[in-house]
């Protein structure tokens, strides 16, 4: 029953609400929940007072309510899969006064029997396409396209809309980044956003081959080139690369010589197999990647740098794992999500603890490093939750302290930053709590959020 004081305007806002076939969540400008319907809250399994004031990304799965308040586009009709179901999901954004003051989602199912048909109809058509997907990238010899690429960072969104104009030319692509950022990722989706992705995608790691033998594993022998050279000799990666794309992987260790002989293959489009004295045109387009500072070693004359201006026509330089926080939280759900489906384990969460351990830690190994620790940890945990003990021993809280000695002014800011984000998360966000805990006023916490970004 209506408190009799509601308006009309009230019962009709209220019977769109609470209307049980609709799920409504609304979230602040910082992607907060403020709002969750009973229906949506029955649906996810939480009670709707419980989750308010938390961080959307924390209670609904895939959801992207935090990122349209940050872009102030609505989407519409989005396939959301949340709780094993494939949802539509609509996400509004609400201004107030020209700026954004928040956002209101939509899930929609309608009749739980026409949606269950609906989903399972969905469900066999995504299959069917992740077939087709398997298939392509197992015949042009790629596993990723873009959409692989986990990752709402601001770095992570400008690499793939910078991948998406230049792909399609045939611009040399130097990719740039730690290892286990992604390189190889971002290479293998600038292949298959290209006219050249019905042709082959070939790497080669330039660190792992030999030094005598990288000449002929790029531009092939020739029969009798030297003893034990098969018959008939040998094409080398830039002729199986030919029409499509080659990825040079680690080219800050290419020995010079080959470098000379890349520089000049790049020049004239041609390859001489060794061995041979004839020449074969070659349509190749170049995509390299290195995490060295080849700006250091062109000074110390360990690389040509006519050849870093040929290779480095455009620049993707991918930060490390610890400079985005924000897909530290992201990339940890996707892998849990994904590789304990894989594993056909029931494990849905990360404990507290051991997402501020995440957010703390350095991850030299970056994202790689990450799905290894999730991958390791769904294995050993006996629960739905992953707690600090089903950590790789290796990992532990210690691990989360910077590497080297810092200056004092920087330890300070080290150790204040990882407590605010303690006391944030033992509080689920709520910034006055927090404060208190750490026994500063509200507004110096703000600042310091400001200050650490956090
Ligand atoms: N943004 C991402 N989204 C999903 N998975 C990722 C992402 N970045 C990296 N990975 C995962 O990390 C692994 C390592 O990525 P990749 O091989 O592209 O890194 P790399 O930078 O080329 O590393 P290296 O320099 O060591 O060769 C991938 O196999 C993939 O599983």
């Amino acid at each position: 029953m209506l408190p009799s004081h509601m308006s009309y305007r009230d019962e009709f806002l209220e019977a769109i609400v609470e209307n049980p076939y609709y799920c409504i969540v609304t979230v602040d400008r910082e992607g907060y929940i403020t709002y969750l319907s009973k229906s949506y809250g029955q649906f996810l399994g939480v009670k709707p007072k419980d989750v308010v004031g938390k961080h959307v990304t924390e209670v609904i799965e895939n959801t992207r309510m935090h990122i349209v308040v940050k872009t102030g586009k609505e989407e519409i009709a989005d396939l959301q899969y949340i709780r094993g179901n494939y949802m539509i999901a609509n996400r509004i954004p609400v201004f107030s006064d020209g700026k954004i003051a928040g956002a209101v989602g939509f899930v929609l199912y309608r009749d739980t029997k026409e949606w269950m048909e609906m989903n399972s109809h969905i469900k066999s058509l995504l299959a069917e396409l992740n077939q087709y997907r398997k298939r392509q990238k197992k015949k042009y010899g790629i596993r990723y396209v873009l959409s692989d690429i986990i990752g709402h960072s601001r770095e992570i969104e400008n690499l793939k809309r910078k991948v998406k104009k230049i792909a399609p030319s045939d611009v040399s692509v130097l990719i740039r980044g730690e290892s286990g950022t992604g390189k190889e990722l971002f290479a293998q989706s600038i292949h298959h956003l290209s006219d050249r992705s019905q042709n082959p995608f070939v790497s080669i790691n330039c660190a792992a081959i030999p030094e005598h033998l990288i000449e002929s594993e790029l531009f092939g022998y020739a029969e009798g080139a030297f003893t034990g050279a098969k018959k008939g000799g040998k094409p080398g990666k830039f002729q199986l690369a030919d029409g499509g794309t080659l990825f040079l992987d680690e080219i800050g260790d290419m020995p010079l010589s080959a470098q000379s002989k890349l520089l000049r293959v790049l020049q004239y489009g041609e390859v001489q197999p060794v061995g041979s004295t004839k020449t074969q045109t070659i349509d190749v387009r170049i995509v390299a990647a290195t995490n060295q500072p080849l700006e250091t070693l062109i000074e110390n004359k360990q690389f040509r740098e006519d050849l870093f201006y040929r290779i480095n026509v455009v620049q993707l330089s991918i930060p490390p794992l610890r400079e985005r926080e924000d897909d530290v939280r992201i990339l940890a759900k996707y892998f849990l999500h994904h590789i304990s489906e894989r594993a056909g384990k029931r494990v849905f969460e990360l404990d507290e603890r051991v997402l501020a351990l995440f957010l703390d830690y350095s991850w030299p190994g970056n994202v790689r490093e990450l799905e290894n620790v999730i991958e390791s940890a769904i294995h050993l945990t006996s629960s739905e939750k992953i707690t600090l003990e089903d950590l790789p021993d290796h990992f532990k809280p210690d691990m989360t302290q910077p590497k080297h000695v810092l200056s004092l002014k920087e330890e300070v800011e080290f150790a204040e930053k990882r407590a605010i984000k303690r006391a944030l998360n033992q509080t689920n966000g709520d910034k006055i709590q927090a404060a208190a805990i750490l026994g500063i006023g509200k507004s110096s916490l703000y600042e310091k959020m400001k200050k650490y970004k956090i």
